[in-house]
């Protein structure tokens, strides 16, 4: 079996799981949840054996929000070439620590990380990290599709033209192959001086996708890229990500369990900002380590 059938078929069986087995138990008008604080943090002594190289190293990594601490500890590797989602109620800390890999909170005072994050062997916490440097390796799309207020070419080259001084006809290819890249190019090949914004949702994200590969970044963050979308457009999406992952990192927050099951290699379960549980995909849906994981994953909590 293909690992794409063999996904979809985890991915159905998660389903089946859900809708099947773990709903709450209700009593009265009450929703009775299963106490899911139990559980062992995640040590680095708990990652999966035999992963591929890891693209970034977390190690012991804080995060606050002037006094709130919203992450706790963290050790994890997000393996090269292969796609790692986060998954977690809402609230746990996942887009947080999806921030941290580009230092996207740099641009918020009060907001700090403490620990390591090694982007190949590089710790990017480090005061005199040149962060426009780092978001060129580590690009990053947002929950919602936000395409510039300009054309379709232009959203695509903005980033290109910020960090490379490419020909008129280089910067012509380069637009033209993030764009194949993210699978829109036959949908917009004739109206690439049309504003970003005349396009559908699918397609707007799409094109966020090709603004974010154009820059050939090592990393891919994915923050909820298609909770504003319709079931098409996310399957374009998810096979996008399925084609990207050959030659880029890809971390991916999503809220949706099958989609988890389907499109990562590596699942990360996080809950009020600790580790739970880091495994492979297949072995955290179908033999969770924890129950706290089992529970969520289920659809009992969360
Ligand atoms: N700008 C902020 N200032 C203060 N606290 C914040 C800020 N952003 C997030 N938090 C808090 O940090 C914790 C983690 O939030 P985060 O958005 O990372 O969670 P999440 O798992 O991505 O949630 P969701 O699934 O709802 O998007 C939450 O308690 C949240 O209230």
């Amino acid at each position: 079996m293909s690992d794409i059938l063999k996904k979809k078929a985890v991915a159905k069986e998660a389903k089946v799981k859900s809708s099947t087995i773990q709903q709450p138990i209700q009593t009265g008008n009450q929703q009775q949840q299963p106490d899911t604080a139990t559980f062992t943090k995640q040590t680095l002594a708990d990652l999966p054996q035999n992963m591929p190289a890891a693209k970034l190293q977390v190690r012991n990594l804080d995060f606050y929000y002037g006094d709130f601490r919203a992450l706790k500890e963290i050790n994890i590797d997000i393996p090269e070439k292969n796609v790692t989602a986060f998954v977690g109620p809402s609230g746990c800390g996942k887009s947080t620590l999806l921030r941290t890999f580009n230092r996207m909170y740099d641009l918020y005072p009060g907001m700090r990380a403490e620990g390591e994050i090694l982007l190949d062997g590089n710790n990017i916490l480090q005061k005199n990290v040149d962060v426009n440097l780092l978001r060129a390796r580590v690009g990053m799309v947002f929950q919602k599709p936000t395409p510039f207020p300009m054309s379709i070419y232009d959203n695509v080259a903005f980033g290109v033209r910020l960090y490379e001084k490419l020909s008129k006809s280089e910067l012509d290819d380069r637009v033209e192959w993030a764009l194949k890249k993210s699978a829109l190019w036959p949908e917009v090949k004739d109206k690439l001086k049309a504003s970003g914004l005349s396009l559908s949702g699918g397609q707007q994200q799409r094109l966020c996708i090709a603004r974010g590969v154009a820059t050939k970044p090592e990393v891919l963050l994915l923050d909820e890229p298609t909770s504003a979308l319709d079931p098409i457009s996310t399957g374009a999406i998810e096979d996008l990500i399925e084609d990207l992952k050959h030659d880029y990192t890809i971390a991916i927050v999503t809220h949706n369990m099958q989609q988890a099951a389907r499109v990562s290699d590596y699942t990360c379960y996080m809950y009020l900002g600790d580790m739970v549980e880091m495994g492979e995909t297949n072995q955290v849906f179908t033999n969770p380590a924890q129950k706290a994981t089992e529970d969520y994953i289920t659809g009992r909590y969360g």
